[in-house]
């Protein structure tokens, strides 16, 4: 079954084409990843199933369409609460917008900000606001949430922890999510499918395992260090790579005792076998690069 059914989105802002022609399907009980660099559509797409912005094409819901705000729990990325007021005083005003029973005080100690309660929102930490954001969502007992950039400016422990609430609402809760971002971590470790957007364009949809495998076929990757370059780039030639101080040959799984042999032959230590990553699957196909945190941006 689907949650939502995108056919033909396109927008415009002015002459800016800022999405087009996109079509693709949430499944019901799903993890759906949008990727794509600084200003490749993500927000626009989001605020088009929210209904924010006018678009042209079609946009079906699994659900009455004038239950929108009460199935979907939207988080942005700048939230838009009240910072002055405090962080009980914030879920209260909400549970009573949405008509909500949840227990608030269940919610907030699962979210582990109970200690919160009575601090203002502006006092709370960068990760403390997120989980407070992340918890907002859930107030309307929906059945999509969509994360706009679910865990940028968080440290890494925080990202984690935050990853985790998500997966578990998935699977204890069966929630739907939507959710938009530029990590790849984050895409591999929460995504079941995954929607690259490049310059308002679908460039690629699909698996992430499958994206994987599309990509390096039954290829893994041994991967080592040496004082000897040379030597492996005369061995290996084009099946040679190298990231930073290791060097990394890619081969088919059923070479693998030979390659191991080789290396260990040629002087390499420090050797890891590892297989291919979502990572080295979207920086192969579209060139992009890493940037600090594991942030992409166009190579
Ligand atoms: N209100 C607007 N008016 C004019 N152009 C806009 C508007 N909002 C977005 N755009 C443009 O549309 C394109 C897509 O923007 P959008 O915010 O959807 O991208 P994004 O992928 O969410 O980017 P980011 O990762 O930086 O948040 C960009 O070129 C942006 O400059």
């Amino acid at each position: 079954m689907n949650m939502i059914k995108l056919e033909g989105l396109s927008k415009k802002y002015g002459n800016k084409q800022a999405l087009q022609d996109i079509h693709f399907t949430v499944e019901t009980g799903s993890i759906v990843a949008v990727l794509g660099h600084n200003g490749a559509g993500k927000t626009t797409l989001i605020n088009s199933i929210m209904n924010i912005v006018d678009y042209e094409g079609r946009i079906e819901y699994g659900f009455d369409q004038k239950d929108l705000y009460k199935k979907v729990g939207y988080q942005m990325q700048s939230s838009s609460y009240e910072s002055e007021a405090k962080v009980y005083e914030v879920c209260k005003l909400y549970r009573k917008i949405l008509k909500s029973r949840v227990d608030l005080d269940q919610l907030l100690q699962t979210f582990d900000i109970a200690a919160c309660r009575n601090m203002y929102v502006k006092n709370l930490s960068g990760g403390q606001r997120q989980k407070l954001s992340i918890l907002l969502t859930l107030i309307g007992e929906p059945e999509l949430i969509i994360f706009d950039e679910l865990s940028t400016g968080l440290d890494s422990m925080a990202r984690r922890q935050i990853w985790d609430y998500v997966k578990q609402l998935n699977e204890e809760k069966g929630v739907t999510i939507i959710l938009t971002s530029h990590f790849l971590d984050e895409v591999e470790y929460l995504a079941d499918r995954v929607v690259i957007l490049d310059k308002g364009r679908i460039s690629r949809i699909g698996d992430v395992s499958s994206i994987i495998r599309e990509e390096f076929e039954a290829a893994k990757k041994i991967e080592f260090r040496t004082h000897d370059r040379e030597v492996f780039r005369e061995r290996f030639g084009s099946e040679l790579s190298s990231s930073g101080n290791l060097l990394c040959i890619r081969y088919k799984e059923e070479a693998e005792e030979e390659v191991y042999r080789q290396v260990k032959q040629l002087g390499g230590y420090d050797i890891a076998i590892r297989n291919y990553t979502f990572e080295d699957a979207f920086l192969n196909m579209l060139g992009y690069k890493l940037v600090k945190n594991g942030e992409i941006s166009h190579g």
